[in-house]
Order: C-alpha cells, then sequence, then structure tokens
C-alpha cells in the first residue's frame, strides 16, 4: 500500500491490545445502524457487509458488488469500493471501544472489480496514538486469498458522542445501539 505519512502512525506508536469488552473471537460483527449505507441491513442498495472479527482485533468482511454499485458498466464504482473500505475500516477500529469518524482515507485500486463478484475484505490497526488511530484494508477477489483488487490506509480521530448528537441524529444510533453513554 503506498500510504501518505498522513496515515502512517509515527515510529514507535503501539498497536493496542484487544479491549475489555470487545466481541470474542469468532463473533460475527451487526450493524451500528441499519439504514447505514456500509452495514445496514434496512438500507436498499447498500453493501450489507457480513463481518466477523477473528481475533477481537481485526475484522474480516465480505461484500458482493451488485448492479447499484457500478461506475462503468458492469464494473464497481471506485467511490463504492472506497465506501466498502471505509466501513471495514470503522469495524475495525470499534473493537477499541470507542467511537471514532474518518478523517483520511487513501485508496489504491489495483485491479477492476466486476458486478457480481465477491470481495473479502479484511481491516486491521497499526497503531493508536492519543486520538488518532492508524489503520488499513484490503479487499481480494472471490476469496481471502484471492488476488487484491482494492488497498486502503486510514486515519481515524476519536470523538464523543456528541460529535453525533450535535451534527447528526444521535437518537437514531442509540435506538439500536446502546453500548455508548452520550455524557459518561
Ligand atoms: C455509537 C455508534 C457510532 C457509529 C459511528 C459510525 C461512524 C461511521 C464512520 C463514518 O462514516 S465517519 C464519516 C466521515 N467522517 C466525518 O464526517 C468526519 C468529519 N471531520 C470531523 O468531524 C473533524 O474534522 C474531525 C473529528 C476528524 C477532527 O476534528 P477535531 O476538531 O475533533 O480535531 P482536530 O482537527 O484537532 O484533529 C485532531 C488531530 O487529528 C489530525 N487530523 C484531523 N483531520 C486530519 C486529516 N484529514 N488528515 C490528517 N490529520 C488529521 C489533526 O491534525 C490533529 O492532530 P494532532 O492531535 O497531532 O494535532
Amino acid at each position: 500500500m503506498t500510504r501518505s505519512s498522513r496515515t502512517s502512525p509515527p515510529p514507535g506508536t503501539p498497536v493496542p491490545p484487544a479491549q475489555l469488552g470487545a466481541p470474542p473471537p469468532g463473533s460475527a460483527l451487526g450493524s451500528h445502524y441499519s439504514r447505514c449505507f456500509g452495514c445496514g441491513s434496512d438500507h436498499p442498495t447498500g453493501l450489507h457487509l457480513a463481518a466477523v472479527t477473528p481475533d477481537s482485533t481485526t475484522v474480516e468482511a465480505t461484500f458482493t458488488v451488485g448492479e447499484a454499485h457500478q461506475g462503468a458498466p458492469m464494473l464497481a464504482h471506485g467511490g463504492v469500493l472506497a465506501a466498502a473500505m471505509d466501513e471495514v475500516l470503522g469495524m475495525s477500529v470499534y473493537l477499541f471501544r470507542k467511537p471514532y469518524v474518518t478523517a483520511r482515507l487513501e485508496t489504491d485500486y489495483v485491479l477492476p472489480v466486476p458486478v457480481g463478484t465477491t470481495l473479502h475484505l479484511r481491516a486491521w490497526c497499526n497503531g493508536i496514538t492519543g486520538r488518532k488511530a492508524y489503520l488499513e484494508a484490503e479487499g481480494r477477489v472471490g476469496a481471502p486469498d484471492g488476488p487484491v483488487a482494492v488497498r486502503a490506509a486510514a486515519l481515524f480521530v476519536e470523538v464523543s458522542m456528541r460529535h453525533f448528537a450535535e451534527h447528526g441524529d444521535l437518537a437514531a444510533i442509540t435506538a439500536e445501539h446502546q453500548d455508548y453513554e452520550v455524557n459518561p
């Protein structure tokens, strides 16, 4: 992956261990919001990512490219592929049990991805320092060890739950997802 300095952890940045309260190894990861474009089951044309954590610190997910996800005829749109990477990266940082948002997302498109392809996604953390989490992900065609089609590197920044209350619809999130206190 070609990463910029903004998505590369400073030397010595520790990779955090699995957190107390993280889903146990092998757990399926639910959606954080049913209308989320990435993981929501109620989104009619969303990505419907199905994800598990093998070890409580990384995420593996699948996403099948549908007709609603085209850019060129019968090929996945690059922005949709970036969204899939953003989602799996977000799922992985969420394993560290704090709210984060994407601050920067870098993507390498390595292969064209036809409609009907199942991408096998994997995301992991390269380090967390202060509010900044450095993450990486890849998407492989057809199988977990298939050819790499997409790579991503990202900086996520920790926010408080007030971020969602002030800028979005906190009630809609907390109605479905009650393991965060708004005013801890
Ligand atoms: C309970 C369920 C919750 C479910 C959550 C689902 C979330 C799903 C994930 C998403 O979809 S996120 C959506 C897309 N992202 C956003 O909408 C974020 C929009 N951006 C912001 O809100 C703010 O810019 C941000 C919170 C990221 C940072 O603003 P702040 O004012 O809080 O922090 P600040 O600007 O001081 O930055 C903190 C640090 O990050 C660094 N930083 C911020 N943005 C950066 C950037 N783009 N590139 C590099 N560094 C960046 C910044 O330089 C600084 O570094 P230092 O601490 O070393 O000084």
